[in-house]
């Protein structure tokens, strides 16, 4: 951005340089943690819920037949998308989203709120209220998804809810942040297992999903595993970059 701007040296020029720079400090401030906690949290997910897993391996494995995915494959990873969705809504990264002031005095649900008053969006029950998604404390993507396995329009998507915020001030990454998380987590899928870490005496750990509290909240650390689910995955990993420049 800033190097489009023009050479001369003017006030306009200053603003406009001011404007880029806020812009890019916005964009890093309100996407690092963010993005960082979800990720997080989906390996928590994957590491406590194998057989949700294990059906997006198979999705991935029928559809991509041993390539890394591409984001034009997003319409026949279902699985995936809906993982998005849920990881986005299972342990939500800003419980209480971004507090908001009225700037006019409003009236809702027979309740006068005053010009100026400071309204907090309660965007983790508003996520986990069992009427709309039922077993709301467990990771469970075919939440999303039609008995077909395809995306179900009718389950409330997470994302336009609440997971980002409300009204005109709701967040820009959106777009960027699901389709970040739908090839992160595609790839990271397609090449690698995650399960729990072991103790001392080799067996598993047990897990307890715990969260930080706070405006923004990140699961507690846990012991996983990454590992390549075989020799073919070993070889896309250390030649990807080959691979994507062909
Ligand atoms: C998991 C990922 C993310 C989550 C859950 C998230 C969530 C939120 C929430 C709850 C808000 C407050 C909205 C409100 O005031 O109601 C917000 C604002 C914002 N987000 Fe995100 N965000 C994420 C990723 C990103 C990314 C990747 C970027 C930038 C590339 C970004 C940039 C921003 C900016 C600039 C704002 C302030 C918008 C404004 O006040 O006008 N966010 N985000």
């Amino acid at each position: 951005m800033i190097e489009n701007l023009s050479d001369r040296v003017s006030p306009e020029r200053e603003a406009a340089e001011e404007a880029s720079r806020s812009a890019c400090a916005a964009g890093f401030a309100g996407g690092s943690d963010t993005t960082v906690s979800t990720v997080h949290s989906f390996f928590l997910a994957m590491c406590l819920y194998p057989e949700v897993q294990k059906k997006a391996q198979t999705e991935l494995d029928m559809v991509l037949g041993g390539r890394l995915p591409e984001f034009n494959d997003k319409e026949s990873l279902p699985y995936i998308t809906a993982m998005v969705k849920e990881s986005l809504r299972w342990q939500q990264v800003a419980p209480l989203g971004v507090p908001h002031m009225a700037t006019e005095a409003d009236e809702y649900n027979g309740y006068y709120i005053p010009k100026g008053t400071i309204v907090i969006g309660n965007a983790w029950t508003i996520l986990h209220d069992p009427e709309v998604y039922s077993h709301p404390f467990e990771y469970k993507p075919d939440r999303f998804l039609t008995k077909e396995g395809k995306l179900n329009t009718r389950v409330p998507d997470p994302g336009s809810l609440a997971a980002f915020g409300f009204g005109r001030r709701v967040c820009l990454g959106r777009f960027l942040t699901e389709n970040s998380m739908f090839i992160l987590f595609a790839h990271i899928l397609a090449v690698y297992d995650i399960r729990p870490g072991l103790s001392r005496n080799g067996r598993e750990v047990i897990i307890k999903p715990e969260m930080t509290s706070g405006m923004l909240s990140y699961p507690e650390p846990f012991k996983c595993r990454i590992t390549p689910r075989s020799k073919q995955a070993e070889y896309l990993v250390q030649n990807s970059t080959l691979l994507l420049m062909d």
